[in-house]
């Protein structure tokens, strides 16, 4: 069944939310793309507010020490989302974008390494049940209040950018078309100081000690979530509907544990083949929480993959 015309279209086997359209997102193939900007791609939910965050962190001095109050949204704009018809042409350097877009819908001009990438993944399932409960919270999107059923939309990728396997493969085995930094929600969880670190030498920004450590101590999910800058608790009431949660929700690793029943993850790891295709492409940390038969064998392997390819 698709997905109510309400709320998604259908744009080169992709799903967009009804709030940008078809011929927008058909001339991002021209938006051009100066050597200073930065993108962070990412499929929902695997922790885009997370790096807008550090990256306004990281840049903006004024961000960093509190004497700017510039929302996320403001500052990081989504690229297939004009939200207010705003010019982008105008954003002041490094511009920074945030996108869902498939790597086969992004400007040509990124394709031919102008720019930078940071694409960040998390485990599929943790992705899912994050997906599940954002979609109660966000009145642009279908609310399916069955887990089971949103489950198999999910699986079928029936939903807001499509197949979650689509997107992170195809970026995935696409990396070196781009000049492009991978980076795990679960790296970032384990070690966000390191994460950070490796987020300054992809940009070449270099911080004092004090400086990476406020970076760290601003971008946890405690003090991100008390930040009006950083928690998206502005969006207005008729999009972002309060008593349904918070964009901020859990900020854990594993969570799927507490909803997903023992059949449901059983289903979720028969997908066709989904590990075995991965694998030779994706950094391991994001599935690290994943039961799979061939996957354990694999994960030594897997180990040595480097973060940056
Ligand atoms: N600082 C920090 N630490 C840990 N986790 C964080 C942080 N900031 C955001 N989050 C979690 O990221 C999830 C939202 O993902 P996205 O930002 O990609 O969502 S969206 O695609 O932009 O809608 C969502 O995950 P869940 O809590 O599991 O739902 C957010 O809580």
């Amino acid at each position: 069944m698709e997905p109510p015309k309400k709320y998604l279209f259908k744009y080169k086997e992709f799903y967009f939310s009804v709030e940008t359209s078809p011929e927008y997102v058909a001339s991002l193939e021209d938006f051009e793309i100066k050597d200073s900007d930065i993108f962070i791609a990412t499929y929902p939910k695997s922790g885009t507010v997370w790096t807008q965050n550090i990256l306004s962190l990281i840049i903006h001095e004024g961000h960093r020490n509190g004497t700017e109050n510039v929302e996320t949204m403001e500052r990081i704009p989504w690229l297939e989302y004009r939200t207010k018809n705003r010019d982008y042409t105008v954003l002041p350097s490094p511009r920074v974008f945030a996108t869902h877009l498939p790597y086969y819908l992004l400007p040509r001009d990124l394709r031919n390494k102008r720019g930078r990438i940071i694409y960040v993944t998390r485990n599929p399932k943790d992705v899912m049940v994050s997906y599940y409960h954002f979609s109660k919270y966000m009145s642009t999107l279908e609310e399916i209040p069955d887990f089971n059923l949103f489950m198999e939309r999910f699986l079928a990728g029936k939903v807001l950018a499509s197949s979650w396997l689509d997107h992170v493969a195809g970026w995935y085995s696409h990396a070196e078309d781009f000049n492009i930094l991978f980076v795990t929600y679960e790296e970032m969880k384990k070690d966000l100081r390191s994460a950070v670190l490796k987020i300054c030498n992809f940009l070449g920004k270099k911080l004092s000690e004090e400086e990476v450590d406020s970076v760290v101590r601003q971008a946890t999910f405690e003090n991100m979530r008390k930040d009006p800058r950083a928690n998206y608790e502005n969006l207005p009431d008729d999009i972002a509907l309060k008593n349904k949660g918070s964009f901020l929700r859990k900020g854990t690793v594993g969570d799927w544990k507490n909803i997903m029943t023992v059949a449901q993850n059983e289903r979720f790891d028969k997908l066709p083949a989904i590990y075995d295709y991965l694998l030779p492409h994706i950094f391991i940390d994001s599935l690290s929480q994943v039961t799979h038969p061939s996957f354990n064998a694999m994960q030594q392997l897997a180990q040595g993959l480097p973060l940056r390819r």
